[in-house]
């Protein structure tokens, strides 16, 4: 099944078996599908926009409270404009990204090199319990997620489980306020995790991704409850490039009105190694085994990443 833009739709009530083949057929042509019928209840979803309004409704001094401790954390609070994914893309003279984010991490404690703490707004009381509900059920649909790429990948599900026990997964609230000018919104990048799991209001034309095949720029427009999932950098590693991490950004259109999203980033423990399948060697490995905390940092220093 597609979405009128050509975009697999993955429906999670049908067999195992069938859900793992339509997985297999997008993440092989495009690195991404939409997800319906999932184990998110659409309350959930619902209730994470709103309290995402409420937050990002809140003066400047009270989101300013929510800022992480250390600076360098990537928890809490980033103010509008302060973040730049071009650069962590290598790309150093694009404006920062219209956006205001907060971003957190597993409610229960990890104890991973990349975790830091949590800092909620004290003002919002169902804030953290709604946002700590939705982490559990995407962590939830990520496991279900995981046993299904095994069963497309013919590798033992317990692969994933191992390297993922102290996985600092991370949340982001993203949103974008209304802008009276065509500029884009967030510029074009691959996430350097394993997978993600994104949740997108419905203001139309916004999210593109770059289909491999002609190199065009393809809306994606939200199926009714559902969410999209895109491969990140690392699954394509583990797969010696069977399987596409998708180049995605936010364009301009629709910026006339205020736009939210809710990025739920699937990471590996740190110390894991990030190392092709024996299912997708095949004629040979194109990449060296790494760990999950040096493979991001040399990203961040925009370095070859261990190409053989
Ligand atoms: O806002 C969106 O739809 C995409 C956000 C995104 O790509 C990201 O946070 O990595
Ligand atoms: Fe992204």
């Amino acid at each position: 099944m597609k979405d009128s833009n050509g975009i697999a739709i993955v429906d999670m009530s049908l067999s195992a078996a069938e859900v793992a083949r339509d997985i297999s057929q997008a993440c092989e042509s495009s690195g991404c599908f939409h997800l319906i019928n999932h184990t998110v209840p659409p309350t959930l979803l619902a209730d994470v926009m709103k309290e995402m309004d409420k937050f990002f409704s809140l003066p400047l001094e009270d989101k300013q409270k929510c800022f992480p401790l250390n600076p360098s954390d990537d928890r809490g609070y980033s103010a509008f404009a302060t973040q730049n994914i071009a650069a962590f893309m290598g790309r150093r003279n694009e404006p920062n990204d219209p956006v205001e984010k907060f971003a957190y991490s597993s409610p229960t404690p990890l104890v991973d090199a990349y975790t830091s703490p949590n800092v909620w707004p004290s003002q919002l009381p169902n804030f953290r319990s709604t946002m700590e509900d939705y982490f559990f059920a995407v962590k939830g649909l990520t496991k279900k997620l995981f046993d299904l790429f095994a069963l497309a990948l013919k590798i033992d599900p317990e692969y994933f489980s191992t390297r993922t026990t102290t996985a600092p997964n991370c949340v982001k609230l993203n949103h974008y306020p209304a802008m009276f000018k065509a500029a884009g919104r967030f510029g074009e990048h691959t996430d350097s995790c394993s997978f993600t799991i994104l949740f997108i209001d419905s203001t139309p034309n916004a999210l593109k991704i770059r289909m491999p095949e002609k190199q065009e720029w393809i809306p994606v427009n939200p199926q009714l409850n559902g969410l999209f999932v895109n491969l990140g950098d690392v699954l394509q590693r583990w797969t010696n490039d069977k399987w596409l991490a998708t180049p995605h950004r936010v364009d301009g259109q629709g910026n006339a009105t205020d736009r939210k999203s809710v990025a739920f980033f699937v990471m590996l423990s740190s110390s894991a190694e990030i190392e092709c399948f024996p299912s997708c060697v095949g004629d040979g490995a194109k990449y060296e085994p790494i760990t999950f905390y040096d493979f991001v940092q040399k990203k961040i220093e925009g370095l070859q990443i261990g190409l053989k």
